[in-house]
């Protein structure tokens, strides 16, 4: 029977997060650059097949690449065609680059990329990226994934308060009918960008008071709600032990070490110069040293005096 990775609070590893790099050509307000800083020599090819090739062993079967701005690899293409199979292989972009080579990575093996889209406004993509002009680069990007096939195509968009709180209908509207999702994510605090957080929970009521139907994902008991032809889903990882106790990937460094968590920085495991058993071994490891971020508050056991309330 095929090993799996558990850890000590019984969550599977089935998916594997790769930063491929830590440059970006956009300066996003709120960047967390997946929780890193890496600072030695970019991952590379090999080391990327031979880890996946690992884990698959472990039942791995998903493969997510992020950044920074992970189209500034120009290698991408390679590593994608040096995967074994895998159930799904996917990309987080700022799509600005993605244009000329969303056909080519689709023949290449990616099943499906996000999208960063926090904005229908071209003013207010500047402002949130700090740069001038890419807004209609990300158009063609999108427009270039669906007509590449890499579908379902996710925008994400960073719920940002006096912002584009007032934005949810028209992204709504962009995305009916056609292969696309909306993700709206709740704002983490990086950057000291948290005076931008606005409170997810009110719209996500609003959302399931009017959705026509709504359903949980597996990883982070996420929602997904449909509202006639549009698919919205929830990112809400603050305080959120469920969210957390729901995580089933792994995350690779983009100068390739474990990272156990997004928000920790204290208990990463180095790759480098590991050969095959070395990964395998350091792949074991981390599993066993993962835990959620935000944890359940115990359940007080009741005292001796105190009453225990019937079960009904
Ligand atoms: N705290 C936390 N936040 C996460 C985690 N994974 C994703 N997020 C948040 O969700 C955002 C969007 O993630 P994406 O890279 O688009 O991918 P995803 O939505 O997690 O994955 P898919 O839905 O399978 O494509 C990230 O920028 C984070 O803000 C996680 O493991 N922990
Ligand atoms: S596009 Fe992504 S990686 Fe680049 S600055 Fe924005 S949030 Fe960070
Ligand atoms: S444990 Fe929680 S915060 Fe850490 S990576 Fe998983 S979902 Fe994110």
């Amino acid at each position: 029977m095929q090993e799996s990775l558990v850890d000590n609070y019984g969550r599977r590893v089935t998916s594997l997060r790769m930063s491929l790099t830590n440059r970006c050509n956009l300066q996003c307000i709120y960047c967390h650059n997946e929780g890193e800083s890496g600072s030695g020599g970019e991952i590379t090819v090999d080391e990327i097949a031979r880890l996946v090739r690992i884990a698959t062993k472990y039942g791995v079967d998903r493969v997510k690449f992020s950044g920074g701005e992970p189209l500034l690899r120009t290698d991408l293409e390679d590593i994608l065609r040096a995967l074994p199979p895998l159930k799904d292989i996917s990309l987080t972009t700022n799509g600005t680059l993605l244009a000329p080579r969303a056909k080519g990575l689709k023949e290449a093996g990616l099943d499906r990329v996000n999208i960063s889209l926090d904005t229908m406004d071209s003013g207010r993509f500047d402002l949130i990226t700090q740069r001038k002009g890419q807004f209609s680069r990300v158009m063609d990007g999108i427009n270039a994934a669906i007509d590449a096939g890499l579908t379902p195509v996710k925008l994400n968009m960073v719920y940002l308060k006096g912002i584009n709180e007032d934005e949810i209908e028209r992204m709504i509207e962009f995305i009916r009918g056609r292969p696309l999702v909306l993700q709206v994510i709740e704002l983490m605090n990086f950057k000291g960008a948290f005076k931008y957080h606005a409170d997810i929970s009110a719209l996500e009521h609003s959302l399931k008071a009017r959705a026509d139907d709504y359903k949980c994902r597996e990883m982070h008991r996420r929602t997904k709600y449909y509202l006639n032809g549009a698919e919205v889903e929830i990112v809400r990882p603050i305080d959120n032990s469920e969210f957390c106790m729901n995580c089933n990937r792994l995350r690779v460094t983009s100068d390739f070490k474990l990272k156990p968590c997004l928000l920790r920085n204290d208990n990463l495991v180095s790759l480098r110069g590991l050969d095959d058993e070395g990964l395998e071994k350091a792949l074991r490891y981390t599993v066993g040293i993962r835990e959620p971020f935000f944890k359940a508050a115990p359940v007080a056991m009741p005292k001796k005096s105190e009453k225990v309330p019937s079960e009904n």
